[in-house]
């Protein structure tokens, strides 16, 4: 489904400041798959999510979704193919929109021109409908400007505008790092709900181990711009985070730095 061969990049190359962030990547996605990414602080998890969701291209390498070369084209074109939920509630919606606008927008992406971001009727009661799965109550509020919606509502719905278009591949970058608890539990359900429901092939980059190893069916561990570990279905049932770290140490001889990790 998603391929990435040989994929690598450098910023700043030459200077002072020459930063590896990706070192000769090379990662398959099944369909259906649904991976977890850990990491050291700097490991190369966001550089490669914006590889594959076309914020940044890489030095050397391809991406591939369904056999199909995607790296040399701009990420508006790609968003037909690739929904991204980001840690920032802020920043996957448009707060002086509505929730039915921000829903026609999302609805809109990767669609032919002219079909127009308006909200016809029916739209509105599909898009009533999709809320209404989310199970908080926004299918009531279609029309409040999203700015006043809480972190956690405003996540709920930037995972619905980047899925209900049934993306091929779903990036969720820390998109549960900057809830409270209790929010960050409900938006991990509703992730589980939607990708098993949507048979959604998903990478997730989290902090959290505990989530790390209990979601998904394979987990990989990055470390200097390299996949250090890649762990199946099988392996990850029985994982433990104790295990977890202590592999890491073993791989990498040093212990996992990641200022913002969160252990269960
Ligand atoms: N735009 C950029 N310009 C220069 N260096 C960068 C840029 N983006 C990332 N880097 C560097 O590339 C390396 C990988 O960064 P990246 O943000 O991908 O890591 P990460 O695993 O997401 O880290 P963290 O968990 O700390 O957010 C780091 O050394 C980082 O400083």
């Amino acid at each position: 489904m998603l391929q990435l061969s040989n994929v690598s990049k450098l910023f700043n190359p030459g200077t002072a400041d020459e930063k590896i962030a990706l070192i000769d990547i090379n990662l398959n996605l099944n369909p259906g798959d649904f991976i977890t990414v850990i990491g050291s602080n700097g490991a190369g998890k966001s550089t490669l999510m914006n590889i594959i969701s076309g914020v940044m291209s890489p030095d050397t390498g391809e991406v591939k979704i369904e056999g199909n070369a995607i790296h040399q084209l701009p990420e508006y074109k790609r968003s037909r193919w690739i929904g991204r939920v980001f840690q920032d509630p802020m920043a996957g919606t448009a707060p002086r929109m509505t929730i039915e606008e921000n829903l026609a927008m999302a609805y809109a992406r990767g669609k032919q021109r002219g079909l127009g971001f308006g909200v016809t009727s029916s739209k509105r009661s599909f898009f009533h409908e999709q809320l209404q799965r989310l199970g908080i109550g926004l299918e009531s509020r279609l029309r409040a400007k999203v700015g006043l919606l809480s972190g956690g509502e405003r996540q709920a719905l930037s995972l619905l505008m980047a899925t209900f278009t049934r993306p091929q591949i779903l990036l969720l970058d820390e998109h549960t790092a900057a809830l409270d608890p209790a929010r960050a539990e409900l938006i991990t359900q509703l992730t589980e709900d939607i990708v098993r429901e949507m048979k959604l092939t998903t990478l997730m980059v989290t902090h959290n181990m505990e989530q790390a190893i209990r979601l998904g069916n394979r987990l990989i561990m990055m470390d200097k711009g390299r996949i250090i570990l890649d762990v199946n279905e099988q392996r990850k049932k029985d994982l433990t985070i104790e295990q977890l770290l202590g592999e890491f140490e073993k791989i990498s001889g040093n212990k996992l730095s990641d200022d913002r990790v969160v252990l269960g």
